[in-house]
């Protein structure tokens, strides 16, 4: 199973500093959707040309005009792009046709998609690279929380599957269980007191 880390900081400068700390327990990292909001996809930019042996991870969540979204990012050095597993078909279809185009990935974040099984079997016959079982923020800030949703949602729906809510150090070892082909750590290591430590530290118990 990979490792991605999510940067969900609000500067260039902050996310090439966490990234340095952390890139050599990773295998992917993400500029989350805030990051990409408040910098543009110069932040992208950056991340890749300090890591280009990493694979790089646009959080867009983009939900129309897939083709022109996804192909800016690419354009920026990204080799994974989100689109939400909400839009419509035409919109991740021209995701990956601009995926196609440059030889990268679309990865579909079905964060809010009631059915995440059957949309991620939908999805992944339009050509998504993987799917995300993704309980946003928001979702985990509400009582009654439970990661084993999102873990049963990956398991059942037998295409590759990214895991991302919350994912820490007592959960990590239930997403490689369930069969993830990622485990997405965002707060979990750009929260700790040292970012280092939380993902070498996720690293080791995946290994
Ligand atoms: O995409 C996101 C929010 O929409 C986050 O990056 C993702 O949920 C991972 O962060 P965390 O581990 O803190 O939940």
């Amino acid at each position: 199973m990979k490792l991605q880390v999510a940067i969900d900081l609000l500067t260039t400068e902050a996310a090439l500093e966490v990234a340095g700390q952390v890139a050599e327990y990773v295998d992917i990292i993400e500029l989350g959707t805030p990051l990409i909001k408040a910098e543009g996809l110069s932040a992208v930019t950056a991340i890749k040309n300090a890591h280009p042996d990493k694979l790089v991870f646009a959080d867009l969540k983009t939900m129309d005009a897939g083709e022109l979204e996804a192909d800016i990012a690419f354009k920026a050095g990204a080799d994974l792009v989100t689109v939400l597993g909400a839009a419509d078909d035409s919109t991740i279809a021209g995701a990956v046709k601009a995926a196609k185009a440059h030889s990268k990935g679309i990865v579909v974040d079905l964060i809010g998609v009631a059915d995440k099984v059957t949309r991620a079997k939908e999805v992944r016959a339009l050509g998504a690279k993987f799917v995300e079982m993704h309980a946003g923020l928001d979702e985990q800030a509400q009582p009654g929380f439970d990661l084993n949703a999102l873990l049963l949602a990956g398991t059942e729906a037998r295409v590759p599957f990214s895991v991302a809510g919350g994912v820490k150090l007592a959960t990590i070892a239930d997403v490689q269980k369930a069969g993830a082909d990622v485990a997405v750590a965002g707060s979990a290591i750009y929260g700790a007191a040292d970012p280092a430590l939380a993902a070498k530290q996720l690293r080791a118990a995946i290994n």
